[in-house]
Protein backbone atom coordinates (compact mmCIF):
# COMPACT_ATOMS: atom_id res chain seq x y z
CA UNK A 1 0.00 0.00 0.00
CA UNK A 2 1.13 3.10 -0.92
CA UNK A 3 2.22 5.31 3.00
CA UNK A 4 0.18 8.42 1.70
CA UNK A 5 -2.65 6.66 -0.17
CA UNK A 6 -5.88 9.27 0.46
CA UNK A 7 -8.43 7.83 2.56
CA UNK A 8 -11.60 10.04 4.31
CA UNK A 9 -9.71 11.78 6.89
CA UNK A 10 -6.95 11.98 4.66
CA UNK A 11 -6.28 15.95 6.11
CA UNK A 12 -5.48 18.67 3.52
CA UNK A 13 -2.13 17.65 1.39
CA UNK A 14 0.09 20.58 0.73
CA UNK A 15 2.81 18.51 -0.93
CA UNK A 16 2.61 15.92 -3.04
CA UNK A 17 6.41 15.00 -3.06
CA UNK A 18 8.08 15.26 -0.25
CA UNK A 19 4.67 14.44 1.46
CA UNK A 20 3.65 17.38 3.89
CA UNK A 21 0.13 16.84 5.63
CA UNK A 22 -1.88 19.06 7.62
CA UNK A 23 -4.82 17.98 9.81
CA UNK A 24 -7.44 20.36 11.73
CA UNK A 25 -8.98 19.90 15.30
CA UNK A 26 -6.81 17.07 16.62
CA UNK A 27 -7.69 17.21 20.15
CA UNK A 28 -10.55 19.05 20.09
CA UNK A 29 -11.04 23.02 20.99
CA UNK A 30 -11.22 22.34 24.78
CA UNK A 31 -8.43 19.57 25.01
CA UNK A 32 -6.19 22.12 23.44
CA UNK A 33 -6.81 25.07 25.25
CA UNK A 34 -6.01 22.65 28.13
CA UNK A 35 -3.12 21.53 26.59
CA UNK A 36 -1.59 24.95 26.16
CA UNK A 37 -2.30 26.47 29.36
CA UNK A 38 -0.99 23.39 31.38
CA UNK A 39 2.18 22.98 29.13
CA UNK A 40 2.92 26.27 29.72
CA UNK A 41 2.59 26.12 33.29
CA UNK A 42 4.33 22.86 34.02
CA UNK A 43 7.45 22.50 31.94
CA UNK A 44 10.59 23.40 32.97
CA UNK A 45 11.47 25.77 29.99
CA UNK A 46 14.54 26.47 29.21
CA UNK A 47 16.14 29.05 27.13
CA UNK A 48 20.01 27.38 26.18
CA UNK A 49 23.23 28.86 24.53
CA UNK A 50 24.21 28.29 21.52
CA UNK A 51 28.07 28.96 20.75
CA UNK A 52 28.63 30.49 17.54
CA UNK A 53 31.83 32.20 16.10
CA UNK A 54 32.92 32.04 19.37
CA UNK A 55 30.36 34.03 20.79
CA UNK A 56 27.23 33.19 23.12
CA UNK A 57 23.88 33.37 21.89
CA UNK A 58 20.81 32.20 23.94
CA UNK A 59 17.96 30.56 21.56
CA UNK A 60 15.19 33.64 20.65
CA UNK A 61 12.79 31.24 22.35
CA UNK A 62 12.21 28.56 25.15
CA UNK A 63 12.36 24.70 24.64
CA UNK A 64 11.92 21.24 26.36
CA UNK A 65 13.27 17.77 24.96
CA UNK A 66 11.15 15.31 26.16
CA UNK A 67 11.20 10.99 25.60
CA UNK A 68 13.41 8.51 26.21
CA UNK A 69 16.61 8.68 23.91
CA UNK A 70 19.11 11.25 24.54
CA UNK A 71 19.90 13.68 22.18
CA UNK A 72 22.87 16.12 21.31
CA UNK A 73 22.33 19.48 20.89
CA UNK A 74 25.42 21.90 19.71
CA UNK A 75 27.95 18.81 20.71
CA UNK A 76 26.81 18.27 23.60
CA UNK A 77 25.41 14.89 24.60
CA UNK A 78 21.73 15.69 27.07
CA UNK A 79 19.02 13.34 28.75
CA UNK A 80 15.74 14.14 27.76
CA UNK A 81 12.94 15.28 30.27
CA UNK A 82 10.45 12.56 31.25
CA UNK A 83 7.26 12.43 29.32
CA UNK A 84 4.58 14.92 30.73
CA UNK A 85 1.07 13.03 30.73
CA UNK A 86 -0.28 15.83 28.15
CA UNK A 87 2.94 15.72 25.99
CA UNK A 88 1.62 12.09 25.93
CA UNK A 89 -1.87 12.17 25.30
CA UNK A 90 -0.87 14.66 22.44
CA UNK A 91 1.34 12.11 21.15
CA UNK A 92 -1.18 9.19 21.43
CA UNK A 93 -3.35 11.65 19.84
CA UNK A 94 -1.39 12.52 16.93
CA UNK A 95 -0.38 8.79 15.86
CA UNK A 96 -4.06 7.77 15.96
CA UNK A 97 -4.90 10.20 13.64
CA UNK A 98 -1.88 9.51 11.61
CA UNK A 99 -2.96 5.89 11.83
CA UNK A 100 -6.31 6.88 10.48
CA UNK A 101 -5.12 7.74 7.68
CA UNK A 102 -2.90 4.17 6.61
CA UNK A 103 0.38 6.12 8.32
CA UNK A 104 2.25 3.76 10.83
CA UNK A 105 4.43 6.75 13.02
CA UNK A 106 6.60 5.72 16.35
CA UNK A 107 7.60 8.64 18.42
CA UNK A 108 9.91 8.56 21.12
CA UNK A 109 10.96 12.06 21.25
CA UNK A 110 9.60 15.74 21.17
CA UNK A 111 10.71 18.86 21.18
CA UNK A 112 8.67 21.67 22.41
CA UNK A 113 9.23 25.14 21.62
CA UNK A 114 7.30 27.77 23.22
CA UNK A 115 7.19 31.49 21.74
CA UNK A 116 5.84 34.01 23.85
CA UNK A 117 5.28 36.39 21.28
CA UNK A 118 6.37 37.50 17.54
CA UNK A 119 9.78 38.35 18.28
CA UNK A 120 10.35 34.86 19.41
CA UNK A 121 11.55 32.35 16.24
CA UNK A 122 13.31 29.82 15.00
CA UNK A 123 16.06 30.05 12.09
CA UNK A 124 16.42 27.73 8.86
CA UNK A 125 17.47 24.25 9.08
CA UNK A 126 16.63 20.69 8.55
CA UNK A 127 15.67 18.24 11.09
CA UNK A 128 18.03 15.85 9.54
CA UNK A 129 20.90 14.95 12.53
CA UNK A 130 21.39 11.25 11.74
CA UNK A 131 20.33 10.03 14.61
CA UNK A 132 17.04 10.79 12.90
CA UNK A 133 17.86 8.49 10.17
CA UNK A 134 17.44 8.70 6.63
CA UNK A 135 14.35 9.80 5.93
CA UNK A 136 12.71 11.07 9.19
CA UNK A 137 9.30 11.71 9.46
CA UNK A 138 8.19 14.63 11.71
CA UNK A 139 4.26 15.58 13.02
CA UNK A 140 4.69 18.95 14.52
CA UNK A 141 1.44 19.87 16.93
CA UNK A 142 0.37 23.86 17.07
CA UNK A 143 -1.00 25.36 19.98
CA UNK A 144 -1.84 28.82 20.57
CA UNK A 145 -1.16 31.68 17.77
CA UNK A 146 -1.27 30.90 14.54
CA UNK A 147 2.34 31.74 12.68
CA UNK A 148 3.26 30.22 9.75
CA UNK A 149 6.02 27.71 8.80
CA UNK A 150 8.14 29.16 6.06
CA UNK A 151 9.63 26.69 3.51
CA UNK A 152 12.51 27.21 1.30
CA UNK A 153 13.59 24.37 -1.64
CA UNK A 154 17.25 23.81 -1.13
CA UNK A 155 17.87 23.51 -4.79
CA UNK A 156 15.23 26.70 -5.19
CA UNK A 157 13.85 24.41 -7.69
CA UNK A 158 10.10 26.77 -6.60
CA UNK A 159 9.27 29.51 -4.20
CA UNK A 160 9.45 29.60 -1.08
CA UNK A 161 6.13 29.18 1.04
CA UNK A 162 3.98 29.35 3.94
CA UNK A 163 2.35 26.73 5.83
CA UNK A 164 0.03 28.20 8.43
CA UNK A 165 -0.47 26.35 11.64
CA UNK A 166 -3.55 26.85 13.24
CA UNK A 167 -4.36 26.20 17.01
CA UNK A 168 -5.00 22.38 17.95
CA UNK A 169 -3.87 21.33 14.04
CA UNK A 170 -0.92 18.72 12.92
CA UNK A 171 1.35 19.33 10.44
CA UNK A 172 3.23 15.68 8.58
CA UNK A 173 6.56 16.46 7.45
CA UNK A 174 7.03 13.22 5.92
CA UNK A 175 10.08 11.51 4.39
CA UNK A 176 12.08 13.34 1.71
CA UNK A 177 10.92 16.92 3.85
CA UNK A 178 14.28 16.81 5.60
CA UNK A 179 16.66 16.10 2.66
CA UNK A 180 14.69 18.78 0.21
CA UNK A 181 13.49 21.40 2.35
CA UNK A 182 14.02 24.08 4.94
CA UNK A 183 11.66 25.21 7.23
CA UNK A 184 11.41 28.22 9.88
CA UNK A 185 9.31 30.18 12.09
CA UNK A 186 9.55 34.08 11.00
CA UNK A 187 9.29 36.54 13.60
CA UNK A 188 5.51 38.25 13.08
CA UNK A 189 4.23 41.36 14.28
CA UNK A 190 1.66 41.12 17.14
CA UNK A 191 1.41 37.69 17.80
CA UNK A 192 0.71 36.06 21.58
CA UNK A 193 1.86 32.81 23.28
CA UNK A 194 2.69 29.60 20.79
CA UNK A 195 3.81 26.46 21.47
CA UNK A 196 4.77 23.78 19.24
CA UNK A 197 5.56 19.95 19.77
CA UNK A 198 7.63 18.15 17.40
CA UNK A 199 7.36 14.61 17.70
CA UNK A 200 10.33 12.73 16.03
CA UNK A 201 11.87 9.29 16.47
CA UNK A 202 15.45 9.64 17.44
CA UNK A 203 17.72 6.41 17.83
CA UNK A 204 19.06 5.48 20.78
CA UNK A 205 22.27 3.40 20.26
O1 LIG B 1 7.58 25.79 16.05
C1 LIG B 1 7.54 25.39 14.89
O2 LIG B 1 6.52 25.40 14.22
C2 LIG B 1 8.79 24.84 14.26
C3 LIG B 1 9.51 23.89 15.13
C4 LIG B 1 10.64 23.19 14.45
O3 LIG B 1 10.96 23.42 13.32
C5 LIG B 1 11.37 22.16 15.19
O4 LIG B 1 11.04 21.88 16.36
O5 LIG B 1 12.31 21.60 14.62
FE1 LIG C 1 12.32 21.87 12.58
Amino acid sequence: MDLFSPSADDGERLLERPPLHRFARLLGSDAADAALARLDAELDWQRPTLRLYGRDHPIPRRQVWMGDADYRYSGQHFAPTPWHPVALAIRDAAVARLARTGIETHFNSVLLNRYADGDERMGWHSDDEPELGEAPLIAAVSLGADRPLRFRWKDRRAPAFNVDQPHDSLLLMGPGTQADLEHALLPRRAHGLRISLTFRWVRDD
